[in-house]
């Protein structure tokens, strides 16, 4: 075969060596005539023009083959030829370089010495099947260097035949990409892992998430969404500092993944906020058992940094397919559940339920309306009376919330306060509160009505950073009204429950010169030495106990009790709810001369309080009351005690 293709070749430069004589004899041979001498000078001529133009060409191949000896020897990529047999015929330095064997090692040998066979195994098929359908591959695999460290190649083997067809040789060039593969995994890293915990972050969360729902369907096994927050993480970042609440967070994550299997995910969403995703659950018992065992983890005890941290979470959870929505409102209803678990106290685990659903929207709703009811100034305040039943001296005037809905009328506060109180609006209502009365006090001032006023104050409004600061200014807006004329009422259980906020709080503002009265006195069973450490200059009684002093004993106990208790705590008492004037003499005879209620006033516009001032004055309704106890009152009460 070869012998064919010399003699084609030889054919081939004869016929080119002839046809170039022939066009120089034309230009400048002589002609010798037709004689055997002038065969020969033709013969030996076409040799020469044969053997100069196969010098020519032989320059050209050597030039061509130095080429390719030089790409082979100095690209950067590595090159395998090898037999049919796959065994390695030929390698170049590059393969050295990124192998790490010798050519001395390689050659003789198959190519599959260079890679990791087990985790290729299923791209070495695919290999065999393009190599024998299209002649080539292209694909990626993982190798092993000769120090046994793994690393990753793109590679493209291409199959070479001969002129008939016969393969031949296997040409396979490949570029070690692990730098590359781990920049690219750096960027996954940094796209999808939180930093701080290397926990996934919100945007890996989602696609797990995904995966998780579908893995449900199919298996038919309940998924978890739980939501998990800190309680109280901000106090540790402000006490210890921020580098101590990354341990905690980091402390945290080790924990909680310590107790997750496998196939679980816990995903940090920022600050102390996670979110766990449980799979194969068989019911909602083995949830509540696992989160549990969560709850626990977090609650144990952290030493850290020579600190014992004991910490605790909120947990909110919902389960799918029970609740069978879109992962966004999977996660919201987990946080939903999280957030009632805070309300209801904390470190506990709350499920969601639709029902509780309904009421959140309908809550929130509700809040809107309130939002626009404060920007547009549907609310006003009535102001209710209090008085000194002995003397008949107005000691000041409560000022209390009411709506005046367009559509509805005026509202009091039970029909609308629970919305306000614990919601973003808790804050501006009061302050819109305070600063509408100190106006109104400053009118009266004016007019000639110089008055004390009470304010009711939540917690979540007294306990603002800012509370202190923005009161001052207020009060400084309005330098003629005596700050000790302002008395802000703040529930007994406020108080109690929080009670290191609360009296700090109350010190600042006491400061300023604002009195404080404490509200629903009796409802919390305060003991006696925490109330002591307040800063309160009046304690009310709250009106469930004044109510039925008239005709139920025991009520009537009970307010005694009252009575002595602020008398030991040498507190002025009020009793609230003051239904009739004979509530108010029976409260006089038993200690408690100052009253507030319908029996006396009913809450009114601010217009309307001047006109019962006067009117109050000239009654003089006190001067009958000690007549009426008398006459009535006592009587009925010593009915109900026997
Ligand atoms: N150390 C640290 N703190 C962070 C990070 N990101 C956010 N935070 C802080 O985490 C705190 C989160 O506080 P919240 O959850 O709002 O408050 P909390 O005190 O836990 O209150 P409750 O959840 O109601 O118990 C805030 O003080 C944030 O400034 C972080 O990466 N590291």
């Amino acid at each position: 075969m070869a012998q064919f293709f010399i003699s084609n070749e030889t054919k081939r430069l004869r016929e080119l060596a002839e046809r170039k004589l022939s066009e120089q004899s034309m230009r400048d041979v002589p002609d010798l005539g037709d004689t055997l001498s002038q065969r020969l000078v033709h013969e030996l001529q076409v040799h020469q023009i044969e053997l100069e133009m196969q010098n020519e060409e032989l320059k050209l191949e050597q030039t061509r083959l130095k080429l390719a000896a030089s790409v082979f020897n100095n690209t950067y990529e590595g090159i395998i030829i090898t037999d049919a047999n796959k065994l390695m015929l030929e390698v170049n330095p590059a393969f050295s370089r990124i192998t790490g064997y010798s050519p001395h090692e390689a050659i003789g040998r198959n190519p599959k010495m260079l890679a990791c066979v087990k985790e290729n195994a299923r791209i070495y098929t695919e290999m065999k099947a393009a190599l024998h359908a299209q002649g080539c591959w292209r694909g990626e695999l993982l190798n092993q260097h000769k120090s046994g460290e793994a690393y990753q190649i793109t590679l493209s083997v291409t199959a070479i035949h001969d002129e008939v067809g016969k393969l031949i040789n296997y040409v396979g060039v490949f570029t070690d990409i692990s730098v590359l593969k781990r920049h690219e995994a750096e960027l996954d890293r940094i796209a999808h892992y939180d930093p701080l915990t290397g926990t996934p972050n919100r945007r890996l969360l989602a696609d797990r998430l995904n995966q998780a729902i579908a893995h449900a369907q199919r298996s038919r096994l309940a998924m978890a969404v739980c939501y998990l927050d800190l309680d109280g993480f901000k106090q540790i970042n402000d006490q210890h500092g921020h580098a101590m609440g990354d341990e905690v967070l980091i402390e945290i994550t080790r924990r909680l993944l310590a107790i997750l299997r496998p196939d679980d995910t816990l995903a940090r969403l920022g600050g102390d906020e996670f979110v766990i995703l449980l799979t194969d659950l068989p019911q909602q018992d083995e949830c509540q058992m696992i989160l549990s065992r969560i709850l626990a983890a977090v609650c144990t005890p952290m030493q850290l940094n020579k600190h014992q941290l004991n910490l605790s979470a909120s947990i909110g959870a919902t389960l799918f397919p029970s609740d069978p929505h879109e992962p966004d409102l999977l996660i919201r209803h987990a946080d939903q559940a999280m957030y009632a678990a805070k309300k209801a106290g904390k470190n506990r685990i709350h499920f969601y339920s639709p029902a509780e659903d309904l009421l959140l929207v309908q809550r929130n709703q509700n809040i809107e309306r309130l939002r626009s009811a404060l920007s547009d100034q549907e609310f006003v305040l009535h102001y209710q009376p209090k008085v000194d039943l002995l003397s008949g001296e107005i000691i000041g005037l409560e000022a209390l919330l009411r709506w005046e809905h367009p559509q509805l009328g005026l509202l009091t506060p039970s029909l609308f306060l629970a919305d306000i109180n614990g919601s973003p609006l808790e804050v501006p209502v009061g302050e819109w509160v305070i600063e509408t009365v100190l106006k109104q006090m400053s009118a009266w001032q004016t007019a000639g009505l110089h008055v004390k006023v009470s304010l009711n104050i939540g917690a979540a409004h007294l306990f603002q950073p800012d509370f202190y600061d923005q009161l001052n200014r207020l009060l400084s807006s309005y330098p003629k009204i005596n700050p000790a004329h302002l008395e802000l009422e703040i529930l007994e259980t406020t108080a109690i429950n929080d009670f290191a906020m609360a009296s700090e709080a109350m010190a600042r503002c006491h400061q300023l010169g604002v009195r404080f009265a404490l509200d629903d006195f009796g409802t919390g069973y305060s003991s006696l030495a925490y109330l002591r450490r307040l800063p309160i200059d009046m304690l009310k009684i709250d009106q469930s106990f004044i109510r039925d002093i008239l005709t139920n004993a025991s009520d009537l106990g009970i307010v005694e009790g009252v009575i002595l208790m602020a008398a030991v705590l040498k507190h002025p008492v009020l009793a609230e709810g003051v239904e009739t004037l004979k509530h108010g003499a029976l409260l006089v005879q038993i200690g408690c001369h100052l009253c507030q209620g319908d029996g006396i006033a009913q809450p009114m516009p601010a217009e309307q309080i001047p006109a019962w001032i006067t009117q109050w004055h000239a009654e003089e309704i006190w001067h009958t009351l000690g007549k009426m106890m008398l006459d009535e009152t006592n009587s009925e009460v010593i009915v109900e005690n026997k």
